[in-house]
């Protein structure tokens, strides 16, 4: 069963447009959908449907998005721009030009729509320059993507932003001030004053911990968040990964701010798409450490030389396996080539070294028999946060390439359609990224969590196509292993089950909860 109905772009937009065009629906929502399935999509068009015929007169953004990384941010901004040119979309990260901060800082000019990482945004609100404005106070539309993670991993500065969105600034209150003493000068009747806006915007207590359920699981496992009590602004939070529990005070906190506030909830959330094949690989690495420590010891090695020897020999068993599940990839490859094989690291040393260990297994010396299937085509690269911005930038950008643009014009594009790419990367490259090109997904390492797991597995198979994900462990990992694959199968830890709406998220944005 296909779970996502392939539609070109012009129907999906349609059909997402005419779901929010409903004048009866709320203007604020959860989007709890799998990975791939469009969210991106579903926050985009009512945001730029909400900013139609408005202007920023260079006074600020109308709408701002709010995403977890620099990759997304690029990637989220030039969605936008497609859907939307005159919205002139801006992405503000930690490389954006120092100059670039700045023009912001002052305004943003032309830019209507503001996608940011929360730190380099309250770096900027921050910055002491000379015009500087109340960017938020305009925005009428805050999408916050990857919401769970955002208000988990990053709530402090994800909280201020969204306490500062759409709060009238110092000017505005003077500005209404002045009209008002103006009126009562011409002798008009208080009536016909211009409501005063209330002053000392202070955040309101809300979502006390636990209140929003009665338990003590709320948002990602924190307070709820607060918003400006002046805050006239939309609200829109997407996530693929909620459990029940969460889903449940979300929905409550959104219903209980927002009146009659949307919370959509596709059938795969917080699962595995049903197109991603899963399967685990149990590394039995006993034998191989068994035999490290004994030559360890023979040679007359101390203790902390056994136990080195002792690791290196289980992460060379890991490592054997990663390699053999790569080279099925070569085997099973009907065109003999092409697409990315994305391997899941913890940390950047592991990134490093998993890469430089792939680089000498699978990549033929010079004149050396292939050693990997593919011929001497294959390319090992790592993705991860140490590495410089330019370099970090063009991998992540061919991560992302559309197939045929990778297969098409360009250094980087010609060389991807002949050589299959391995990409070692940590958890960099879990979340939102939207690859067609990964077809196998490899965890190397177990990730932190059965949310991450997820997230790794939705690089490959989305938007209705298929791909595969290996997990490799080691035998006291297999239990871990096992209970995130259950989840992954099932969906949210509670017995509630997810209402099934079917249809992707066109589908189920068009009915409601
Ligand atoms: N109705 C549709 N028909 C076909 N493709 C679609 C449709 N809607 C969206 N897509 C495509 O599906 C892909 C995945 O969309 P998107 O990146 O928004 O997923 P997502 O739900 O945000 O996933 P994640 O949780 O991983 O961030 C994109 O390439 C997008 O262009």
């Amino acid at each position: 069963m296909k779970l996502f109905p392939r539609m070109s772009r012009e129907e999906a937009t349609a059909r997402v447009k005419a779901a929010f065009d409903d004048p009866s629906r709320s203007e604020h929502a959860v989007i709890h959908a799998e990975t791939g399935s469009g969210k991106t999509l579903a926050f985009a068009l009512p945001l730029l449907q909400r900013l139609e015929g408005l202007s920023t007169d260079g006074t600020g953004p109308l709408g701002l998005v709010l995403v977890p990384s620099p990759e997304l941010c690029e990637q989220v901004a030039a969605v936008l721009a497609v859907l939307d040119p005159g919205c002139k979309p801006q992405a503000l990260h930690g490389s954006t030009s120092r100059e670039a901060q700045l023009a912001l800082a002052r305004g943003g000019g032309e830019s209507r729509v503001l996608v940011a990482t929360p730190q380099s945004l309250l770096k900027v609100l921050g910055m002491p320059v000379k015009g500087a404005i109340a960017l938020l106070s305009h925005v009428r539309v805050v999408a916050v993507d990857e919401a769970d993670f955002l208000l988990s991993s990053l709530r402090g500065p994800v909280e201020r932003c969204l306490w500062m969105a759409g709060q009238p600034s110092r000017a505005d209150r003077q500005a209404r001030s002045a009209l008002a003493a103006a009126a009562i000068d011409a002798g008009k009747p208080i009536a016909e004053l211009p409501p005063p806006i209330p002053r000392g915007a202070r955040p309101r207590p809300v979502g006390e911990p636990g209140s929003a359920t009665g338990g003590s699981a709320n948002w990602a496992g924190g307070r709820l968040p607060r918003l400006g009590r002046d805050s006239s602004a939309q609200f829109l939070f997407a996530a693929a990964t909620l459990s029940d529990t969460t889903h449940r005070a979300v929905g409550e906190w959104f219903r209980r701010h927002f009146e009659g506030a949307e919370v959509v909830r596709t059938a795969g959330a917080h699962r595995a798409v049903v197109g991603a094949e899963l399967s685990t690989v149990v590394v039995d690495s006993a034998a191989a450490v068994s035999a490290a420590r004994s030559a360890a010891l023979a040679r007359g090695a101390d203790d902390e030389e056994v136990s080195a020897s002792m690791a290196t020999a289980a992460q060379e068993a890991r490592l054997a396996a990663v390699a053999k599940a790569i080279r099925g990839d070569a085997a099973s490859s009907a065109d003999g080539g092409g697409g990315i094989t994305l391997v899941f690291v913890n940390s950047q040393a592991q990134a490093e070294a998993t890469t430089a260990w792939l680089q000498d297994r699978l990549v033929p010396a010079a004149g050396a028999a292939a050693a990997s299937g593919w011929g001497d085509a294959v390319r090992v690269e790592a993705l991860h946060q140490a590495l410089p911005k330019d370099l970090r930038r063009d991998v992540a950008a061919e991560l992302v390439a559309a197939p045929e643009e990778a297969a098409g014009a360009g250094a980087g594009g010609s060389r991807r359609s002949q050589q299959p790419l391995v990409l070692v990367a940590t958890d960099l490259a879990a979340r939102g990224l939207d690859s067609r090109s990964v077809r196998h997904v490899v965890n190397a390492w177990l990730p932190c969590d059965a949310a991450t797991f997820l997230h790794r597995a939705g690089r490959t198979a989305r938007a209705g196509e298929s791909g595969r994900v290996t997990t490799v462990v080691v035998d006291k990992e297999a239990g871990r292993a096992a209970a995130m694959l259950r989840e992954a199968a099932q969906g949210g830890t509670d017995t509630d089950a997810p209402r099934s709406y079917g249809g992707g998220m066109a589908g189920a944005l068009s009915r409601r909860r």
